[in-house]
């Protein structure tokens, strides 16, 4: 290596080390728990372990479960708990806590918010959504236009076609707000407006958003919106998922899926069913007690932070670790905006080896992941990621990209998950 190169190395990491020194977030790392020799950078696919997490969750399936039994559902709060964790995403995400419910998951969302959101306009039929939306909004969307027929569709635009898209055949707009793959972020105000000028509806998916940066979607008018809690909401795997709907029209929509949870009176179990005052009629059946207990103990970590530092300090990781790798790793190409307002909280590289490079990244104590056809994605964390660790993941990539110890048959064998 050169001297010259040695010597950027060393100013690069000095100028971490004063960022981790200076970071205002940096007292939050001891809320999670993160394993030994590991640089978590997947956060956006699955969220860390927050500490306490076992002891509390022991404490619901001992006590709550074990001893209260059937009389958790009053003696536990069991029954409120949905409102509870709908309380705290609510004020992650900018809504009031009546618009927001928890439970299901994000896919049995979409199809929820989609059908409520078709029962308000039903003079137009066609639902517009991007087509590099992550998949499931997609097959669900297509899947309910199969079921009701009479005329309904799905239409496809990209993010450089959107806005004209939306006609006047349109009834919602199906979004991702950061796309899962490249992290391109729509402008969710400014394209919440243009689809209500267009007569439309506007459906924001917050999967890669909650938890990730500060979202206002009271402020940004939007009609609906779904989002999971176990990506950085740290809810766990298959943590339930929530759903956002403006308050205008709470008392419009008409659930799709009727269940008992979202009748105006469950324990009453009349024959008919009479949808619940507000957001309750979008509840389904019986919550998840346990995962949503994992969610709601999860979402503590996230007491007293300012959003606002959160965003601030995911750019400049963002920015420390494209700057990195670029310096380190002139192969793989950007594929994320570099303009901080494009993007939301991850970085993404295209390689044609990508699969391998993650896997051997992944073997080497950096975990992101990969996504087909050829890009490697890695999640911004700010609670627990420190600038240090962005310097030694970029380190380690360089590494595995020089010394080739991707080009294993080893990690060519893609795995049922990736
Ligand atoms: C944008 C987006 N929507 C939906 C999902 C998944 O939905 P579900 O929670 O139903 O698996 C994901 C990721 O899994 C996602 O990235
Ligand atoms: N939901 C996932 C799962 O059940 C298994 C593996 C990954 C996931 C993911 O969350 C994928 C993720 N939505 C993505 O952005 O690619």
């Amino acid at each position: 290596m050169s001297i010259a190169k040695q010597n950027q190395d060393t100013d690069m990491m000095a100028s971490a080390q004063e960022s981790d020194r200076l970071d205002p977030l940096k007292d939050y790392r001891p809320r999670f728990t993160l394993p030994e020799g590991v640089i978590y950078l997947d956060g956006n696919s699955l969220g860390v372990l927050p500490a306490g997490l076992s002891d509390r969750m022991s404490d619901v399936i001992e006590r709550q479960w074990g001893e209260r039994l059937v009389r958790g559902w009053n003696d536990a709060g069991w029954i409120d708990l949905p409102s509870q964790v709908a309380g705290k995403i609510a004020a992650l995400v900018g809504a009031g806590a009546n618009c927001v419910t928890v439970g299901d998951s994000t896919s049995i969302n979409v199809f929820k918010v989609l059908s409520a959101a078709l029962s308000l306009r039903p003079d137009r039929r066609v639902i517009l959504s991007d087509r590099n939306n992550f998949p499931t909004d997609l097959y669900v969307a297509d899947g309910l236009t199969r079921l009701l027929g009479q005329g309904y569709e799905l239409k496809l635009a990209t993010a450089d076609t959107m806005e004209e898209a939306v006609d006047e055949t349109v009834v919602a707009v199906l979004l991702t707000e950061v796309d899962y793959r490249t992290g391109e972020r729509y402008d969710m105000e400014a394209m919440t407006r243009h689809i209500h000028g267009r007569g439309a509806l506007a459906i924001w998916d917050l999967c890669h958003s909650a938890g990730a940066f500060p979202v206002h979607l009271d402020a940004a008018g939007a009609d609906f919106a779904i989002g999971c809690g176990y990506k950085y909401l740290n809810g766990g795997p298959g943590a339930p998922a929530f759903l956002y709907v403006a308050e205008r029209h709470l008392n419009d929509v008409a659930p799709a899926l009727s269940g008992w949870m979202g009748h105006d009176a469950p324990f009453a179990f009349t024959t008919d069913y009479r949808p619940a005052d507000g957001i309750g009629r979008m509840k389904v059946g019986t919550p998840p007690i346990l995962s949503l207990s994992a969610l709601n103990i999860a979402l503590d970590a996230f007491e007293g932070v300012d959003m606002a530092l959160v965003r601030q300090k995911s750019q400049e990781l963002c920015d420390r670790f494209i700057a990195e790798v670029e310096h380190r790793c002139p192969e793989l190409e950007l594929v994320t905006p570099r303009v901080r307002e494009q993007r939301g909280s991850q970085v993404s590289f295209r390689h044609p080896e990508g699969y391998a490079i993650m896997q051997a990244l992944i073997a080497n104590g950096v975990i992101g992941d990969f996504r087909a056809p050829d890009i490697l994605r890695f999640g911004m964390t700010p609670l627990y990621l420190r600038h240090t660790d962005i310097v030694a993941a970029a380190e380690i990539l360089e590494r595995v990209l020089r010394q080739k110890l991707w080009d294993r048959e080893e990690y060519r064998t893609r795995a049922k998950v990736t």
